[in-house]
């Protein structure tokens, strides 16, 4: 058994493989950390916006049919596979052409697994040998990210964003560090496409960073920061294009000032839709049930609320992933069929949340922020309060204007805030 604790995963995301000179750059990249002598595994995503034409062109052949079931999703996985497959091969051969020696595998034959729907995967387990055996013998693995196989052997994909969770289970299986490079310097205290004066955070506490994923900062897949930070694993988040440090991942122990700030960054999530069920009370197996549907589809809910109301009915309400709708409608219309409910959805929102520690301790956290966007008109509803994170829900048209105002209202604007942990 060899010692892989030298092994360093980068994974490139569609934003760091667009062009041809992108994939020569990581491939440069790649050059460079092998010469270093550390055994190096490369992780993938589909080139740019491959991902969204090709479920724009499966939509162009036909509409999913209500009552499709697994076979439509298998076809779109087949599908999706394509384009992290299509990276990996033409990254491979940007290494073999500067004379590294490398091979490419599909998840698959990169030994992961699932058990999980089509779409929706989970990795079960990722079998080390082909990989380690290919590092052995002197060669950058290039892997596909965002794909495992199933029990049939077929292809799953893991959710959109997942090649961080394929990179971070890698790193995980091997004992390794991961670096994902991305086309930003690193994370920041808010999304630094609309937020310029958003400031880079130099580390951010694992915890913190699994909860701003969930929130719904694209910058790291929210299961890949979960299990990196069960994992204690080294993680760095990067941009492929500079040379800057970029955000490291830490595990925090030490301690933390009183007067420390305790909001660490705005995130904001447009991919939320709001969900209200409204059932006969004498159907009291059905609010339990509703969960366990959509746990059994792996949809996770937020901002859940469930309350008695007149007249003698159940109110349930939760917010969830406006893309995991369809699933979610299909799986309920299943389960209330025949029975007295009103299913009504808003999908016209979105998440707008505050990241930091500690905010159960802050109260004032939850007052300047519902303070601060009723002042501007922003209508805010559902309000979710946790010791990591308050989310709101706002008006879709309104959640740009709503982080810029709460960045500013809560200072976060600065180059360094003090939460930022020392490394
Ligand atoms: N707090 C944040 N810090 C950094 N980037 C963020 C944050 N919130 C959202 N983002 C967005 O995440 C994007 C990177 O994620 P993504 O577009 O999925 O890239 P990739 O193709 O590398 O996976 C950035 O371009 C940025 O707009
Ligand atoms: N290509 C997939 C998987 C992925 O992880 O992409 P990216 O790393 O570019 O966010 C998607 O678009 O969802």
């Amino acid at each position: 058994m060899s010692d892989w604790t030298e092994l360093v995963v980068h994974k490139y995301g569609g934003t760091s493989l667009t062009s041809t000179q992108h994939v020569q750059r990581a491939a440069a990249q790649l050059d460079r950390a092998q010469r270093g002598g550390r055994p190096v595994v490369a992780v993938v995503s589909a080139r740019g916006k491959t991902t969204d034409e090709l479920l724009a062109e499966a939509a162009a052949i036909g509409t999913r049919p209500s009552d499709a079931g697994p076979g439509w999703d298998r076809e779109i996985d087949q599908l999706l596979a394509c384009g992290e497959n299509s990276s990996a091969a033409l990254l491979a051969l940007a290494l073999r052409s500067r004379g590294v020696p490398t091979v490419s595998l599909s998840g698959p034959q990169a030994g992961i697994t699932t058990s999980g729907r089509h779409g929706a995967g989970t990795i079960n387990a990722i079998d080390p040998s082909r990989i380690g055996g290919l590092l052995r013998d002197g060669n950058v693995a290039v892997v596909s990210g965002f794909q495992a196989a199933n029990r049939a052997g077929d292809v799953v994909t893991l959710g959109r964003g997942g090649s961080d969770t394929t990179a971070v289970a890698i790193a995980a299986e091997f004992g390794g560090q991961c670096d994902i490079f991305t086309d930003v310097d690193g994370v920041h205290t808010a999304d630094p496409r609309h937020i310029p004066d958003a400031g880079i955070l130099a580390a951010v506490d694992s915890r913190v960073m699994a909860e701003m994923a969930f929130a719904g900062a694209r910058v790291l897949h929210s299961r890949a920061a979960a299990l990196a930070a069960a994992k204690k694993l080294r993680l760095r988040i990067r941009n492929s294009g500079t040379d800057a440090i970029g955000t490291t991942i830490v595990e925090r122990s030490d301690h933390m000032p009183e007067n420390a700030s305790f909001v660490t960054a705005v995130v904001h999530d447009l991919d939320t839709a709001a969900m209200t069920i409204r059932c006969p009370a004498s159907n009291d197996s059905l609010t339990t049930d509703v969960f366990a549907v959509l746990a059994r589809e792996n949809i996770s809910t937020d901002l859940v609320h469930v309350a008695d109301s007149d007249p003698g009915d159940v109110v349930m309400r939760f917010s969830l992933k406006r893309s995991e709708l369809p699933i979610a409608r299909a799986a309920l219309q299943e389960l209330f069929y025949g029975k007295d409910s009103i299913v009504h959805v808003v999908d016209r929102v979105a998440k707008v949340s505050l990241v930091g520690a500690g905010l159960l301790n802050r109260p004032d956290s939850t007052a300047l922020m519902l303070t601060t966007l009723s002042a501007n008109a922003i209508r805010s509803s559902w309000v979710y309060t946790g010791q990591t994170r308050t989310s709101v829900l706002v008006p879709e048209d309104r959640a740009l204007d709503a982080v810029a105002l709460l960045h500013s209202a809560f200072e976060l604007g600065r180059p360094e805030p003090e939460l930022v942990v020392p490394v």
